[in-house]
């Protein structure tokens, strides 16, 4: 938050670092660049991103959050995304499982579709409190168009890099179709004791790209190839990006979407309120989520090397995001099989 000085990340808490990368180099094609995000994007699935333009932006929809936030919960929960498997809206703290076992999650969010933002001052999707609206033009609006720019460029080059034609991925991301992309600001309360609560639980994203904005600690990722959970620490000025489900499915696993979860901020900034901020790009809900392999010779040898890997989900993006957020939710749990049915592409039972 602006005017809120807390501690840095705590200097003996041990890190997973990120590639650097810069977005003005990225706009220009710089080769050298292209190929570290390439790198970044298959390895781990995460990278910072710096002199993306947004900061400004972001501030103002944490100031949008905090007033929503600040809402009598009656008037929030006349917005909240309810049981169905939509995102857009309120979500309550314990409202979501955060493991197999049931436990609830400790975030609120507000979540507004992209196609509300784009659409203002029409209704698309849904309504949202007052406070949204109250910053919609000044800030929500320009924040998602921002987003969408820097997040359309980085699939652009993804799109080239796995040998698709010009057109295959800018498709399927169409601005003009519905889908679940969506700006979401999370809370999550000051939790300085003991036991430690998980924030949001292991997951991957649902869609293609998140473009995340932090200010404290709490973000980890779970090491490839190992059981280690590393906090990536936040970096003022760097936001930091991950590929999400739909991008490892049309690329036959190239691209990686990762394991991640939110747990209390590490050392003394567990004193204070967690706020962060994400744009989640997704797919038009009507396409297809499925590996690329007529379109790309590429992703075909990527199919035929990784046999025991499943890439047809024959499922829509629409289908897939609805199967995964109805599944979290508290209200439709009957047993570890309701998480198990909330898992993305990475799914690992033990992995919470
Ligand atoms: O708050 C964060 O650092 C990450 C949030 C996240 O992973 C999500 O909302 O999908
Ligand atoms: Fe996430």
């Amino acid at each position: 938050m602006p005017s809120i000085h807390f501690p840095e990340f705590p200097a003996d808490i041990p890190t997973h670092p990120l590639l650097v990368i810069d977005y003005p180099l990225l706009v220009e094609g710089n080769e050298a660049e292209i190929d570290k995000l390439w790198g970044a994007a298959t390895k781990l699935g995460f990278w910072y991103l710096k002199n993306h333009g947004v900061d400004d932006l972001a501030e103002g929809m944490f100031q949008m959050a905090r007033e929503t936030m600040l809402l009598p919960m009656e008037e929030k929960l006349r917005f909240e995304q309810g049981d169905g498997g939509n995102s857009f809206g309120y979500k309550a703290a314990g409202a979501n499982a955060v493991d197999a076992t049931g436990q609830p999650d400790t975030v609120e969010f507000i979540n507004v579709a992209k196609d509300d933002a784009l659409a203002w001052p029409q209704q698309a999707r849904r309504a949202y409190p007052s406070t949204v609206y109250a910053h919609m033009e000044e800030t929500v609006t320009p924040f998602v168009k921002k987003s969408v720019e820097v997040n359309d460029t980085i699939l652009q080059i993804f799109n080239d890099r796995l040998g698709l034609p010009p057109d295959a991925l800018k498709k399927r991301h169409l601005v003009d179709e519905y889908s679940g992309s969506e700006t979401r600001v999370i809370k999550n309360p000051p939790s300085p004791q003991a036991p430690l609560k998980v924030a949001i639980g292991a997951h991957t994203d649902f869609g293609s790209l998140s473009f995340l904005h932090n200010r404290l600690g709490g973000l980890q990722v779970l090491i490839p190839g190992s059981e280690d959970w590393q906090y990536i620490k936040p970096l003022p000025g760097h936001a930091i990006c991950n590929v999400g489900d739909a991008l490892a499915l049309f690329s036959g696993g190239i691209l990686r979407s990762n394991l991640h979860r939110v747990v209390p901020p590490p050392g003394s900034q567990a004193q204070f309120e967690r706020w962060s901020l994400v744009y989640f790009t997704r797919p038009g809900n009507s396409v297809q989520l499925r590996a690329l392999v007529e379109d790309s010779s590429i992703v075909a040898d990527a199919v035929a090397r990784t046999p025991d890997r499943d890439f047809e989900t024959g499922c829509t993006s629409l289908e897939w995001f609805t199967r995964r957020i109805k599944n979290q939710r508290m209200k439709n749990r009957t047993g570890p099989e309701t998480w198990m049915n909330s898992r993305g592409t990475e799914h690992r039972a033990e992995a919470a």
